[in-house]
């Protein structure tokens, strides 16, 4: 399995940095992050604004459960604590793995409640949908559709002018 769809999030302490901790703890598989917005708390709206981005990794000997396994690691790194009593609560970095393709770019599906692939409720997020449209313009997210598509007439369309675009806070260092 080669390559996946990872979104990044953070609300709580320096959440620019969380984000940062994410890409260098996936490293060198990371092939392109999107830009960095600005993103009012969705599911469960008393907590503070996201930052949110996604990125594209590939890495030929990477599976499903490997993207899983990164992306907890992220989380530890940028020290997540869990609230059992708050699923959608705040947290200083959750990555999630949004969809997965194999080797021959076939997209993998998954009902398993540790790792269901494509993630069920992406289609329902701008703040995912947004950045991931700027790094794949001719995305589809597998069983949902065009990228396009759902950021215009899906049901993540109506939160999409509440994005704020954050040039201003680079997740990647320039060269
Ligand atoms: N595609 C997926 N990506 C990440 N975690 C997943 C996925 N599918 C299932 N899970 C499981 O979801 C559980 C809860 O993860 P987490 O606490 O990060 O959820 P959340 O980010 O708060 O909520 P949401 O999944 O709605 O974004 C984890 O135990 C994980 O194994
Ligand atoms: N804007 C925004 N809202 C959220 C986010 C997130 O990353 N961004 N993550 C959540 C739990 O996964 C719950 N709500």
């Amino acid at each position: 399995m080669t390559r996946a769809v990872l979104s990044l999030g953070s609300n709580l302490g320096d959440r620019l940095d969380h984000l940062r901790t994410a890409v260098a703890t996936l490293g060198d598989a990371v092939l392109v992050v999107s830009g960095v917005y600005e993103t009012p708390p969705w599911g469960d709206p008393d907590q503070p604004a996201y930052l949110n981005a996604v990125l594209l990794a590939v890495d030929p000997t990477a599976g499903p459960y490997d993207w899983l396994a990164r992306a907890r690691a992220a989380e530890r790194a940028a020290g997540r604590v869990r609230d059992p009593r708050r699923r959608l609560g705040p947290r200083t970095l959750d990555v999630d793995v949004i969809a997965v393709w194999t080797d021959d770019d076939q997209p993998v599906f998954s009902d398993d409640p540790e790792l269901t692939l494509p993630h069920p409720r992406a289609h329902l997020r701008a703040f995912v949908l947004r950045p991931w449209i700027d790094i794949q313009p001719y995305g589809q997210l597998p069983g949902q559709g065009w990228l396009t598509d759902l950021l215009t007439s899906g049901p993540a369309a109506a939160e999409v002018p509440e994005l704020s675009p954050r040039p201003d806070l680079p997740l990647e260092s320039m060269p």
